[in-house]
């Protein structure tokens, strides 16, 4: 029996959980915390997969890919084809991510530099439409399950002291997300309105 698209995505999103868990214990380690902190805290609870289609365009001078924005839940990783177009804002100015054969790329989202209290800032990323050939892209997006509302996402504890105070007021991920949602990709980060 061959494989069908079912089996694919099963595979994948079983790996990319197994990868996601790795990160975020080694996160978790270059925060000085137990490795497994990230993940008690639910970082992994919920996997989201978006595949993403950019057709190619006559005008692309004229169209937006996918508008400036930063993820909303605690990482995303993400497969890119050849094609090229993904640009992240830095040191202050936009940069390609020029796809690597067999390489994924991690972008850190809005809620892990929320309990992180900025130790990790979350990429600002955009896509430019080209008029050359479409473009596929996979985002795989770790979240906390969303009807745990019992569960507080707030600035890690011991990653705030007198001399470095929580910079973010504690929520859920339905209400942060829900916000992030309503707000849409406007170019302004959803982090404004947790801010203290
Ligand atoms: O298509 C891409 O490379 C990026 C997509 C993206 O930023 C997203 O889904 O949040
Ligand atoms: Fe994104």
């Amino acid at each position: 029996m061959g494989y069908t698209c079912r089996h694919i995505l099963m595979e994948y999103s079983s790996q990319v959980m197994k990868l996601g868990c790795s990160i975020l214990k080694l996160i978790s380690e270059a925060l000085g915390l137990n490795p497994n902190h990230l993940l008690e805290m639910g970082c992994a609870e919920r996997l989201t997969i978006s595949g993403h289609y950019y057709p190619r365009c006559p005008q692309p001078e004229l169209v937006i890919g996918t508008t400036e924005h930063t993820d909303g839940g605690f990482i995303t990783i993400l497969l890119q084809d050849h094609i090229g177009g993904l640009q992240v804002f830095y040191k202050n100015q936009w940069t390609h991510v020029l796809h690597i054969s067999g390489a994924l790329v991690v972008n850190v989202g809005d809620l892990l530099q929320l309990v992180t209290n900025d130790k990790f800032v979350s990429s600002r990323h955009k896509v430019v439409a080209n008029k050359v050939c479409p473009r596929v892209s996979v985002a795989s997006f770790f979240m906390t399950d969303l009807t745990k509302t019992s569960n507080v996402l707030e600035p890690i504890k011991e990653l705030v002291s007198d001399h470095n105070p929580a910079n973010y007021r504690g929520t859920t991920g339905k209400e942060f997300i829900d916000y992030f949602m309503r707000k849409g990709l406007d170019g302004t980060s959803a982090l404004l309105h947790f801010k203290i």
